[in-house]
């Protein structure tokens, strides 16, 4: 089953996709318990991972991350156009050591987390080798822990309890409820977050706790654990610069215990710089450093730019490096020409662009290049342990039992989830109450009574797209959630069908109820039943409609129009715009308004609503027209067919939808980083073909360097941006 052996599914993910997997050495963290707990994680929730042993949670093994030759090229424009984002990066991250992405923005340092963690979005290809304890490994999925730049999170939710949701949905289920808290506290006491802890994180009609607040709480979520390779995206930024000092000194414990983080940062203090085991500075994409953070100033200074003594190191090294302000420079030398001249600083008296082109020049011929490339190949010759997924330990049951109540308390306080909608649909459905109040048998009503059942089953229904942004926010937080394998995909969908459905029950059964006893639609319980049933399995279709085309676009604006737009097409194949028999055969008719389940839901309301009664006729002395006559003769309805066989099909729908729902999130996870793969291994081999004259050489099959040229794939398609 999915989830609960949340490891096993990964190994086997990677087995299938080919990997050996052959346990070789199991690598001992090199820092492990070197300086735990002396500065940054709180004793409470340290002493706790001490007594019950880090190990026993994720097992004794440790990250060593290496990366050789890496290159991304994206894809730009509709053109084919391509820009190379980074440019043959080598470098490692290992056990015990925090080491800082720097460079100025737009330089490469997400993309480079994101090709590391197996993040890279839709249109970027990548080249090069990255492996992960001697192997090419899956990052995502809880083998790694990803904080990203943006904080998804459920708004309704205090910041003690979004943590201790997660907690519960990671940690073994045996694991008594009072160290869950405590290892709770403790992470909330870590971060800084206790004066906030109660305070709900906010959405847009809930004004909840800061920015910088929401960035340590996306950072406590996946401390919480210990990932024991953790990448985080710019975790300091909108903060102030004692917590970001605070924050650096917990990620540079958690190191310490063991652990391999790698962080981008912007503009850390000289404190927080100090807490830097290595550094990768970048620019345009390409290395202008890797090394200790430590030697970066000597690094500097060497290549001819020396840090000034009361200048802080990381502005130094930025202001050397970015180039985007290089014409406002020359401007301004124009205007104070005498002060640059004088200026001792050489970074006056050339350009920014200059400035990089040297450093990076130096730094690939300098020791440290040399070094880099050495521990490179040494690291990278050692197999280590395989690491599988160290996201949830908890059972299958326990998270989806987790996931339904979590979603349910956030059903239950957002407003613009289900409230809102219940009152537009009560206030709709006394509209129409009073346009068809009491609507009778006479002969004006059998259209009356069609229009009714089409306009509830039809426009009411469709009122349910309502609800998509907020699918489209669930979306969001689960995709961030199950990229680091918070839990697996079944317990989701398996929760977010439980928790709304006594929210559905409740709209379609009070709206239907009004609408039902208002209009005074076929008299009897079970007519009544039926009625509810029907309006609420069509809600519910839609809503699981909704839900799979939220999978796949993330985009609320796009999915609500992708979705009315099938609606709309649905409606028109329901047998009322235009009789079942006059729809055009092939494709409209068969299959189309079969799919439809407008088509399903009019037919058995139809027969709920007319079989039985009799109406009047066009004039008095005409007899009167039973029901059966005005079915068949009128809308064209099967009345052998079981008005519950309708209902029936209904109800199925609502499972394929589910399941379609639960397949398109498992292709996009397996399927399509294959299919990008596949395709980024086309490009290259098209690219290593050089043509020459009327013939062609093959690159790839002639050159030993270009042969052994890895093509990696991005694993996965759901992109962090
Ligand atoms: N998928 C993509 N499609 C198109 N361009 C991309 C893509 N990914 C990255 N880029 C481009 O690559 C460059 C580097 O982007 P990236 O986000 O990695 O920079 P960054 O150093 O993290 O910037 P910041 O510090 O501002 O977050 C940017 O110019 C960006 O527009």
């Amino acid at each position: 089953m999915e989830g609960g052996g949340g490891g096993g599914e990964n190994r086997a993910r990677v087995e299938a996709a080919g990997q050996v997997m052959v346990e070789i050495e199991a690598s001992k963290p090199a820092g492990n318990g070197m300086v735990a707990g002396a500065v940054g994680l709180s004793p409470l929730s340290e002493t706790l991972w001490k007594e019950r042993g880090a190990t026993e949670l994720l097992g004794d093994v440790s990250a060593r991350l290496t990366w050789k030759e890496l290159t991304v090229t994206v894809t730009v424009g509709g053109g084919g156009e391509t820009q190379t984002v980074l440019e043959g990066l080598t470098g490692y991250a290992e056990p015990g050591s925090l080491t800082a992405l720097m460079g100025p923005s737009g330089s490469g340092k997400s993309t480079l987390l994101d090709a590391l963690a197996g993040r890279l979005a839709a249109n970027a290809f990548m080249s090069g080798t990255v492996l992960l304890n001697g192997r090419k490994a899956k990052l995502s999925f809880g083998t790694a822990a990803y904080v990203t730049q943006d904080d998804n999170l459920i708004g309704t939710l205090t910041v003690r309890e979004t943590i201790s949701y997660s907690a519960r949905l990671r940690l073994p289920d045996k694991m008594p409820r009072e160290e869950k808290r405590a290892l709770v506290e403790g992470t909330i006491v870590e971060m800084g977050l206790q004066d906030c802890a109660d305070t709900v994180i906010g959405n847009w009609h809930l004004r909840g706790i800061s920015g910088g607040e929401k960035r340590r709480v996306s950072i406590a979520l996946e401390i919480l654990m210990r990932p024991r390779l953790l990448f985080l995206d710019e975790p300091t930024s909108g903060l102030d610069s004692a917590s970001a000092f605070f924050v650096t000194q917990t990620l540079r414990a958690l190191a310490r215990d063991g652990r391999t983080v790698i962080a981008s940062i912007h503009q850390p203090s000289s404190e927080v710089f100090e807490l830097f085991d290595r550094l990768f500075l970048l620019s345009g994409g390409k290395t202008v450093y890797f090394g200790q953070a430590s030697e970066a100033c000597e690094f500097f200074a060497q290549a001819g730019f020396p840090c000034p003594s009361l200048r802080n190191p990381s502005d130094h090294f930025l202001r050397c490096i970015n180039s985007d302000f290089d014409k406002v420079k020359a401007t301004l030398k124009g205007s104070i020409k005498t002060r640059f001249e004088k200026s001792d600083d050489p970074l006056e008296r050339i350009t920014t662009a200059e400035a990089i082109r040297r450093l990076i020049e130096f730094y690939r011929h300098s020791q440290y290049h040399y070094a880099a490339r050495q521990k490179v190949d040494e690291i990278s010759q050692v197999k280590g342990t395989v690491l599988d997924s160290g996201g949830s330990q908890a059972s299958f049951c326990m998270q989806a039992f987790t996931l339904t109540k979590r979603s349910f308390v956030n059903m239950s306080r957002d407003f613009g989830y289900y409230w809102l909608r219940l009152v537009i649909y009560l206030v709709v459905t006394i509209c129409i109450g009073t346009i068809y109040l009491n609507v009778g048998t006479g002969y004006s009503s059998i259209l009356a009574r069609g229009a009714c059942a089409s306009f509830v089953f039809g426009f009411v229904t469709f009122m349910s797209i309502g609800g998509f942004p907020s699918f489209v926010e669930d979306m969001k937080v689960f995709q961030r959630e199950r990229m680091n394998g918070h839990y697996g995909v079944f317990a989701f969908v398996i929760s977010n069908t439980i928790s709304a459905m006594p929210f559905l029950i409740l709209i379609t059964f009070a709206s239907g109820t009004i609408c039902y006893f208002m209009v005074r639609l076929h008299p009897g319980f079970m007519h009544y039943l039926f009625f509810v049933l029907c309006l609420y399995a069509s809600v519910t279709v839609v809503e699981s409609l909704m839900m799979a085309i939220a999978s796949v676009i993330p985009n609320f604006l796009m999915g609500i129009i992708i979705g009315a737009g099938i609606q709309g097409i649905f409606m028109l194949v329901s047998g009322y715009f235009r009789l079942p028999n006059d729809i055009p055969k092939p494709f409209w008719r068969y299959p189309m308004s079969y799919i439809s389940f407008h088509y399903w839901a009019l037919q058995g309301q139809y027969q709920n609503d007319l079989k039985g009664l009799v109406f009047d006729n066009q004039t008095p002395d005409l007899p009167k027209i039973p029901g059966e006559y005005i079915l068949e003769n009128v809308f064209q309805i099967d009345v052998n067919r079981s008005k519950w066989w309708d209902l029936t099909v209904l109800f199925s729908m609502i499972i394929i939808y589910r399941l379609l729902f639960f397949v398109m999130i498992k292709v996009s996870e397996d399927v399509t980083p294959w299919i990008r793969g596949y395709i980024a291994r086309r490009r290259l081999q098209k690219k290593s073909t050089i043509q020459y004259g009327n013939s062609s050489i093959d690159l790839a099959n002639r050159t030993p360097s270009l042969r052994t040229y890895v093509v990696e794939t991005q694993s996965s398609s759901a992109s962090t941006r």
